[in-house]
């Protein structure tokens, strides 16, 4: 049976004078000294080698995260990008140092939280088992979300996110209920080796190719490398803390120590896991950025393109889940050592030992499921544990409690006090970045609460999962929620009525061109379905195209423009769900339709069919599809008209004599339908519909105004489906 564990000795133990003070005390590695006790019939703990060790902490820091560098990197320019990674990268590793050191000057620590019981008693040790228990929980919870991506990746099957979760979330609680780290370490050797391999995959693979994955497949684009970035403060903060996060595995690393078979071997483990962790950080991510610049994919192991993607995430795989494993594994060993820690059942075969450890390991994974599961903000949380929890735990707590040992140094001699003062300086510098980050990243949700990013990426499933219903038969939809309001559509119908209302003289000061479809036309649209000019007005826009004078049309452009802003974010929208519901990666047709591009197609049409008397055998808009990609439509209350063919329902050449419903105007919906260019892109599974505007046959019709955006393909495109038709 194992012997009565010494209890952590209250705060007020004599500070020692020197380290040898504390070794001859009680060395690490006796049974006085340690938390897990040898004996014959107690359960051994205490059986990891130092490269055991050293693959075990690799692995708590290295995943997918690398990948992500380079965008880091992009925002700070490569200089400053290289410069961080390795200023944090050695201060990580010395944060990592300073811990090992103190747990190895003092008896009965098993992780971070008894140093600040030391330190600074219960509400230091309280507010650090927080901090640790919340941080390694949510690194479960985003463990999940790259074992559940990879799946996604392999399987095509976008809508089974939360079945993957859940079978990610068992298997791993299976992992990590492996009692004893040594064991749990030859996963870390699998995950390690599979997540490195899968990386240098990519990282290989990009160097190979012509030009970045996600960049425009043809013409010229711009890589975006530079050497020195221009970030804004909010910007420079999140890089800093982004590539500190990629290294921060410190508080983890405690823990690990109580299972060495040799606990003064830890610097060893650590130096030789540190210099693997920051080489492989440095070279990954400069080659990435030196060869993709701004087109980092998303997410990253796509970088080299889909076959490489596909390949690169089996192998990663093992990895994932690894990482998913070595987290719960450690918050539920706190947590065990903490109920256990004078109980003979620590380190006994019992019920009670097997039922606590089981619970912990399961019912933390279920938190952990819960929160990727519910959590709408999972992504902002993730980056909020990264200030909140990780910069007090990895920054400034190890020179506190460096300080709290060594704080004689304050009068000791110059290089003493030049210690002593850096190791506040450190501390400080924890502090503003905890306080920095956490604002930067509240800001950033409450920014996406007010743009209704959180409701809509809450719903995303089901949205994704109602708009391709839509699409795949009746070819269009009504979106409300939208995000523009109903006084914004006003506005922007108002300045177009102004426009309209301006004598042709004037509005021909843009006249339409044929070579780029932009500009005023008045009743110039022959239709070939009906074989006559369309009986309206409209004016084409787009970004860089001509546009009416403010003297003509005050704050046409300005109004106008933020309009066309806010399309394009729900044009976006839209098409991000089509585009992972079609096998594409999210942001797939954000690139390809990219409107800030000068080979962008995207237009903006204000419409205005004027008044009739009696329109039978007349087309306001004769039957036709949309060739564009995606077109959003705006109407007004009263200004009926349109009327939409479904595809079933037509038989015929241009749907002629086919049935048409109409679809009442209303000020505020979105009408939305699929056009020509997506319906070729999704290998003619989302449908281009016919539609058409007609004025009542006999009596009068008023004044119709219509807008649309369309969202079209960049010029060098090639549209091509999942299924490379
Ligand atoms: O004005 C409308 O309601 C429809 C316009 C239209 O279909 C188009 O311009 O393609
Ligand atoms: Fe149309």
């Amino acid at each position: 049976m194992a012997e009565k564990s010494e209890a952590i000795q209250p705060i007020g133990i004599p500070a020692a004078e020197t380290m040898s003070d504390y070794e001859d005390l009680k060395a690490p590695g006796n049974d006085d000294f340690e938390v897990f006790k040898k004996s014959d019939d107690a359960v051994d703990f205490r059986t990891v080698g130092w490269p055991h060790a050293s693959i075990i902490l690799l692995k708590i820091q290295f995943a997918l995260g690398v990948l992500n560098l380079p965008t880091v990197l992009y925002i700070v320019g490569a200089l400053p990008g290289a410069l961080l990674i390795c200023a944090w990268g050695a201060y990580n590793t010395y944060s990592a140092v300073l811990l090992g050191a103190y747990r190895n000057r003092h008896p009965g620590i098993h992780t971070q939280v008894e140093m600040a019981y030391r330190v600074g008693g219960i509400w230091f040790k309280e507010l650090t088992g927080a901090l640790f228990i919340i941080g390694n929980v949510l690194c479960v919870s985003a463990g999940l979300v790259g074992v559940s991506t990879g799946i996604n990746a392999l399987s095509h099957h976008a809508a089974c996110t939360v079945w993957w979760g859940f079978l990610a979330m068992v298997a791993a609680a299976g992992g990590a209920s492996i009692r004893k780290l040594a064991r749990v370490g030859y996963i870390m050797w699998v995950g390690f080796i599979s997540l490195f391999v899968a990386t240098f995959i990519v990282v290989v693979a990009v160097t190979t190719r012509d030009r970045p994955a996600a960049a425009p497949p043809t013409g010229p684009f711009e890589l975006g490398y530079r050497v020195i970035g221009h970030p804004n403060f909010l910007e420079g903060v999140t890089s800093c803390s982004s590539i500190f996060v990629a290294s921060a595995g410190a508080s983890a690393f405690v823990p690990v120590i109580s299972e060495m078979r040799n606990p003064k071997d830890y610097k060893k483990a650590i130096y030789a896991a540190q210099a693997m962790v920051n080489s492989s950080y440095l070279t990954f991510s400069l080659v990435v950025y030196a060869w993709c610049g701004q087109w980092v994919a998303s997410p990253a192991l796509g970088s080299a393109g889909q076959t490489i993607k596909m390949i690169a995430y089996g192998i990663a795989l093992p990895g994932l889940f690894a990482s998913t494993i070595v987290y719960l594994h450690i918050a539920a060993k706190y947590i065990f050592v903490r109920l256990l820690r004078d109980s003979v059942h620590l380190q006994s075969n019992s019920v009670v030992h097997w039922s606590i450890w089981l619970g912990l390991t399961f019912g933390l994974a279920t938190i952990a499921f819960i929160i990727y599961e519910a959590v709408p903000i999972l992504n902002y949380l993730l980056s909020l544990m990264g200030s909140v929890c990780f910069a007090p735990l990895c920054i400034i707590f190890p020179p506190i409690f460096w300080l709290h040992d060594f704080n004689h140094w304050r009068k000791g001699t110059f290089l003493q006090q030049l210690a002593w003062v850096m190791h506040i300086v450190v501390a400080l510098i924890g502090a503003f970045l905890t306080v920095a980050g956490t604002y930067g990243t509240i800001r950033s949700i409450i920014d996406a609460y007010a743009q209704g990013i959180i409701d809509f990426e809450q719903r995303r499933d089901e949205i994704t999962h109602q708009l391709v219903h839509a699409a795949e038969t009746a070819g269009f939809m009504t979106l409300v929620d939208h995000g523009i309001e109903v006084n914004e559509i006003e506005a922007q119908f108002a300045i177009s009525k102004a426009f309209f209302d301006l004598p042709p003289d004037v509005k021909k000061k843009i006249p339409h061109s044929k070579e780029t479809n932009n500009g005023w036309e008045y009743k110039a649209q022959l239709r070939p379905s009906t074989g006559v000019y369309d009986e309206k007005e409209s004016l084409w826009l787009q970004r860089n195209s001509e546009w009416p004078s403010d003297e003509d049309v005050p704050n046409f452009r300005s109004t106008t423009t933020a309009f066309i802003e806010k399309c394009a974010k729900i044009s976006d929208d839209v098409l991000s769900c089509f585009a992972t519901a079609l096998g594409f990666s999210e942001d797939y047709f954000h690139i390809a339709n990219d409107p800030t591009k000068p080979d962008s197609l995207t237009q903006l049409r204000l419409i205005h069919y004027p008044p009739t008397n009696g329109g039978a055998g007349t087309w306001r808009a004769g039957s036709h599809t949309d060739i564009g990609c995606l077109t959003l439509l705006f109407q007004r209350d009263n200004e009926d008209g349109l009327e939409i063919c479904p595809g079933r329902e037509s038989s015929t050449s241009f749907a002629s004599g086919d049935i048409f419903t109409p679809l009442p105007a209303k000020t505020g919906p979105i009408v939305v339908n699929i056009g020509d260019m997506l319906m070729a892109w999704s290998d003619d599974r989302l449908k281009s519909n016919f539609h058409r505007v007609r004025a009542k046959d006999t009596g009068a019709s008023p004044s119709r105004y219509s807008i649309a955006y369309f969202n079209q393909s960049r010029k060098d495109y090639v549209l091509q489906g999942p299924k490379k038709k």
